[in-house]
């Protein structure tokens, strides 16, 4: 049997789809969710194990680790997907929106690593890896999401010092999605626009990020680097 993959923030969009792809391929799966939803169940009925959690506080962080350490003393890799996109507003404090920010994008991937360490370098052959969902923002900053484009640059720092410092047993690499799905509530302005501003014209789907993890899992000369989705947005 092989050793599980836990992703975080597993329970929708972009996770969902991961999670359910490496199901479909007899892979066992752990997520974290936040907040209680339908997917949960159908997770679980499909066979991974589900663990609620929240990497807004230490507390939350903590608890997490503790509840992981518990259900997986060995893991095949660990997908650092959860995420909050929050941009600036005139209401929000940005103290408030920096720790938030740098919690669930940083503190959390950086905590679940170095306590997870172990488990990732078992006493197997099999490489085993780190994937930090970050963002095409992560080398040019955003104007709207200052907050949130600082903590993903810091997640794919994670990147290349956890390459160094878990090689040659783990691999460690950044996936840089550019708008890869929409959210239900964007207005078709928004969309129009939108596929405007890649090279090629789309916004393809979760299935693209899909393929993207099933690549760097296979992959055994890759580690410390982005793999890019972004459709030559860097290009336009
Ligand atoms: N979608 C896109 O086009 C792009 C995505 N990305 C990145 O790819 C990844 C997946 O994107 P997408 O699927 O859209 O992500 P979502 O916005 O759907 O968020 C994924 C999950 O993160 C969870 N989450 C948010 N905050 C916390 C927290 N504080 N503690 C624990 N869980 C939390 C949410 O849980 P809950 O639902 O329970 O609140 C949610 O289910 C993200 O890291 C994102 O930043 C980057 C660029 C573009
Ligand atoms: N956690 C999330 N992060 C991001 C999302 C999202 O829906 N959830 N979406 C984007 C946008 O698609 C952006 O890439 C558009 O330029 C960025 N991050």
């Amino acid at each position: 049997m092989s050793l599980p993959i836990l992703i975080t923030g597993g329970s929708q969009r972009l996770g969902l789809a991961i999670a359910l792809d490496l199901l479909a391929q007899d892979q066992p799966v752990i997520i974290t969710y936040r907040r209680h939803k339908s997917s949960v169940d159908q997770l679980k009925n499909a066979g991974a194990i589900v663990l609620e959690a929240d990497f807004s506080t230490q507390q939350g962080i903590s608890r997490a680790i503790d509840e992981i350490k518990r259900v997986a003393p060995a893991l095949r890799g660990i997908i650092h997907n959860a995420s909050d996109w929050v941009p600036e507003s005139p209401e929000r404090d940005p103290g408030k929106l920096m720790n938030d920010m740098m919690m669930v994008h940083t503190s959390a991937p950086y905590q679940l690593n170095l306590a997870l360490k172990d488990a990732l370098v078992n006493d197997s052959d099999q490489l085993t890896d780190i994937i930090h969902m970050t963002d095409y923002v992560q080398e040019t900053g955003s104007e709207n999401h200052i907050a949130y484009a600082a903590s993903k640059a810091a997640l794919h720092n994670l990147t290349l010092s956890f390459a160094r410092v878990f090689a040659p047993h783990v691999k460690v690499n950044s996936i840089a999605p550019s708008l890869v799905m929409f959210n239900d509530d964007d207005t078709q302005e928004y969309r129009d626009k939108a596929l405007n501003k890649n090279l090629l014209g789309m916004v393809p789907g979760a299935q693209e990020a899909v393929k993207a993890v099933n690549y760097l899992l296979s992959a055994d000369y890759v580690t410390g680097q982005t793999l890019h989705l972004n459709g030559g947005r860097n290009l336009k």
